[in-house]
């Protein structure tokens, strides 16, 4: 039995099926990610964990426990949402120990916990602070301090960073993430930032309206992504359509042949742009734009099957200038098959 269970979850608003028979098991210790558009019904499956939103069928059992008749604050969950939600009239210590008093835990056991709490965090020197002295980011450590104090069983985070600036956002999910492996809590993390999700996550789980599309490790989702959805979701990738025989596939006259027999018929074929290499004999096309990205360029190239998109280190060699003719490139293990069905988008 997993530590977290989630069955057939569906929440449904009049017309609206938010989230739609959802399933998932969750490992103590995991980190997990719901990862989704605007509107895929991630939210409401993390109020829904909550308690703050009501189940309209489906169950959820955390530690073996059915969660139903269980009131939010009874759950053993911590709780960080996007906006900070700090009392600005407590100092940053009272605001961390706040729960702890609800839960009447003593003075000397509070101030224990409050102290490794902020040290947890960062900010030990900071317990007499009020909120609005400090920054963005010191403000969501301190919520995140307040969520890790009373030990709580899964820790929920909600879009926790979007209100930062990249660059503090970036470090700060190396904190969480280092934390996390500190206090081996079980997270789920909200996102609809692919890049946070797979820097972050042991698991994500790919939402679209309402469902789960796929649930894998960060590097399987990207390298053998599952729907077309989730292979442009997670990062840009180029999708061409073809054919297969049951032994090789042909996109515009270029052939690759298949390591296993597969189903003949009209496939599309999925190739990431830092896959795709310049040179050779392989697809004709034309370059069309060419940006410097610090690391590296991109290209978007007018292929005879359609619009492409390379990106190639900095560095690499001679690299093709617009509006240059060019040949590109794949190898076979670079390229995903898809059937019509796993094809579909939206
Ligand atoms: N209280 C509500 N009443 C009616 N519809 C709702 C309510 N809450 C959410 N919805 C609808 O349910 C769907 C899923 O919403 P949800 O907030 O879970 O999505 P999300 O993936 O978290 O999106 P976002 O990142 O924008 O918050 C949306 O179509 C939304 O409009």
């Amino acid at each position: 039995m997993s530590f977290l269970t989630i069955e057939r979850l569906t929440k449904t608003y009049d017309q609206i099926t938010a989230v739609d028979a959802i399933s998932l098991d969750i490992e103590r210790g995991e980190f997990v990610s719901l990862l989704g558009p605007s509107g895929c019904g991630k939210t409401t499956t993390l109020q829904m964990i909550a308690g703050f939103v009501e189940v309209t069928s489906g169950r959820i059992l955390l530690n073996g426990r059915d969660l139903s008749q269980v009131p939010p604050a009874e759950r053993g969950l911590g709780i960080v949402f996007q906006s900070y939600a700090l009392f600005p009239h407590m100092t940053v210590a009272q605001n961390v120990g706040f729960g702890l008093e609800m839960r009447r835990v003593g003075r000397a056991e509070r101030d224990r916990r409050i102290a490794a709490a902020l040290q947890l965090v960062g900010l030990q020197t900071m317990a007499d602070r009020y909120p609005r002295r400090m920054s963005g980011g010191q403000q969501q450590r301190v919520a995140l301090a307040r969520a890790l104090v009373i030990e709580p069983d899964l820790l929920l985070l909600d879009e926790p960073l979007s209100n930062l600036d990249a660059k503090l956002r970036e470090e700060m999910q190396g904190e969480l993430r280092d934390i996390q492996e500190r206090t081996g809590l079980t997270t789920i993390l909200v996102t609809h930032d692919q890049a946070e999700a797979m820097a972050l996550s042991d698991r994500v789980v790919v939402m679209n309206k309402g469902a789960i599309e796929q649930v894998a490790p960060p590097e399987t989702a990207y390298q053998t992504p599952t729907t077309r959805f989730v292979a442009d979701f997670l990062g840009r990738t180029n999708t061409l359509e073809g054919l297969c025989d049951g032994r090789s596939v042909t996109v515009r006259g270029q052939v690759w042949s298949l390591a296993e027999a597969r189903e003949a018929g009209p496939i599309f074929v999925a190739v990431r742009p830092e896959r795709v290499a310049f040179g050779g004999t392989g697809l004709a096309g034309k370059v069309r734009k060419r940006v410097f990205q610090g690391s590296q360029w991109f290209f978007a190239v007018e292929s005879e099957a359609g619009p492409i998109f390379v990106l190639a280190p900095n560095g690499s060699g001679t690299l093709p200038a617009v509006d240059e003719d060019v040949h590109l490139a794949w190898s076979m293990e670079d390229m995903r098959l898809l059937s019509r069905e796993e094809a579909r988008v939206g």
